[in-house]
C-alpha cells in the first residue's frame, strides 16, 4: 500500500512548512540565487531576502555564486539553526569527483557544516552514463553522514526515480521540477508518481504565466481570483501570489526569487491568504492545459 502523503502544509510560529518523508520539514518558500543571481554575487540579495523573512534559500553549484549566498546568510543576522539552506550537486561531475566530496567543497564555499537538503540538479547527464545508483549511495551517505539533513532530486522524471529507488536506502525527500499551469499536464506522471512515494515536489519557474508567458489562457482566472481575494481580503492582491496559492494548496514547495523586496513580502504573504476553492483550482489547471509551455531543460526535451 502507498505509504499516507505527509506534505500537507502546516504552520508554526507564524511560519508555513511542509514535512518530508524524513521527518525534517521545510519552509514552504525558498528564495531562489539560480536565475537572476546566476554567476553574481549574490550577498546583498540574500540578505535582503532573509531580513524581508524569508528563511528557505535555493542555491546550487551550477550558480557558481554559492560564496556569496554563505556571505549572504552571515549577513543577514540570523541565526544557521533557523535558516533552511539547499544546494545542488552540478550536472558534470568530474573523474574524482564524488556528489560527496562535491558537498563538501560547497559548504567550504558556503561557510556551512551541514545543509538542509541537498539535491542531484539534473539527471540527464548520469542516465545517459549509466551513473545515477551510484550517484545516490554517495548522496546516502552525505546524509548518513550528517552533512545533508535531507537529501533529494532535481528535474527527475519517473524513470529516473525508478532507476535510483531500486537499491535506494533512502527515498529522495524531495523532486524539484518546473511546475506552472501550461507544464502541469506534462509533469503529472511525475507529481502521481511522488506522491505515490511520499516525495514531495518543490516548483521552480512557478510563476511563468505571469512572469514569462503573460496573456495566456490562465491569465483571466487568475485575475478573477485576485479580484476576489482583493476583495475579501481588503488587501491588493496579484495574479502572481494566486499562481503560488495554487501552489501551496497542492502541498508543493515554492522556489521564487526576486530583487524587490516588496515582491518578497508579496510572496510570503501568500501563505496567509484565503484558501482557492475546489471550483477555482480547477479553473486554472483547466485553462492551462489549453497551452503546453516548457522553460527550463528545453534541450533536453527537443522543445
Ligand atoms: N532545479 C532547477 O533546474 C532550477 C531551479 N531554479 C530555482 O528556482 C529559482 C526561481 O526560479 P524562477 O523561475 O526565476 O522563479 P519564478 O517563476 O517565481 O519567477 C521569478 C520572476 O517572476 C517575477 N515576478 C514575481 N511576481 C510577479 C508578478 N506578480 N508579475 C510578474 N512577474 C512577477 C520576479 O520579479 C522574478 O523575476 C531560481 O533562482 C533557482 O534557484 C530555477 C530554474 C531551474
Ligand atoms: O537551476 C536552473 C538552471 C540551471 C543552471 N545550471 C544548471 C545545470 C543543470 C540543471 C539546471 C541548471
Amino acid at each position: 500500500m502507498a505509504p499516507a502523503f505527509r506534505s500537507r502544509p502546516f504552520t508554526s510560529m507564524a511560519q508555513t512548512f511542509i514535512s518530508l518523508n524524513d521527518g525534517n520539514k521545510a519552509p514552504w518558500l525558498g528564495f531562489g540565487t539560480g536565475t537572476a543571481l546566476f554567476g553574481k554575487d549574490a550577498a546583498e540579495s540574500v540578505s535582503t531576502a532573509i531580513q524581508t523573512g524569508i528563511r528557505h534559500l535555493d542555491g546550487a553549484q551550477a550558480y557558481v555564486n554559492e560564496d556569496s549566498l554563505g556571505k549572504g546568510i552571515k549577513a543577514s543576522g540570523i541565526p544557521r539553526s533557523e535558516l533552511y539552506v539547499v544546494t545542488k550537486l552540478r550536472e558534470t561531475v568530474p573523474a574524482g569527483t564524488t556528489p560527496k566530496s562535491a558537498l563538501q567543497e560547497s559548504l567550504k564555499k558556503l561557510g556551512l557544516d551541514y545543509v538542509d537538503l541537498y539535491l542531484i540538479h539534473s539527471p540527464f547527464k548520469a542516465a545517459q552514463e549509466g551513473k545515477l545508483k551510484e550517484w545516490w549511495a554517495s548522496m546516502e551517505e552525505t546524509k548518513n553522514e550528517g552533512l545533508a539533513k535531507s537529501i533529494g532530486v532535481s528535474n527527475f522524471y519517473v524513470d529516473h526515480l525508478k532507476t535510483i529507488l531500486e537499491d535506494a536506502k533512502i527515498v529522495p525527500a524531495a523532486n524539484q521540477i518546473e511546475l506552472h499551469p501550461y507544464i502541469l499536464k506534462a509533469a503529472q506522471p511525475t507529481l502521481d508518481f511522488c506522491k505515490e512515494r511520499d516525495i514531495v515536489i518543490e516548483s521552480y519557474g512557478g510563476l511563468t504565466p505571469v512572469a514569462r508567458v503573460p496573456g495566456g489562457p490562465v491569465d483571466p482566472v487568475i485575475t478573477a481570483i485576485a479580484e476576489r481575494l482583493s476583495k475579501e481580503t481588503g488587501t491588493v492582491v496579484n495574479s502572481g501570489q494566486v499562481l503560488s496559492k495554487w501552489l501551496l494548496q497542492k502541498g508543493i514547495i515554492v522556489i521564487t526569487t526576486s530583487s524587490k523586496v516588496s515582491r518578497i513580502q508579496e510572496a510570503l504573504a501568500v501563505s496567509s491568504l484565503p484558501d482557492l476553492t475546489v471550483e477555482e483550482i480547477k479553473s486554472i489547471e483547466n485553462e492551462g492545459s489549453k497551452l503546453h509551455k516548457r522553460i527550463f531543460m528545453k534541450h533536453v526535451f527537443n522543445e
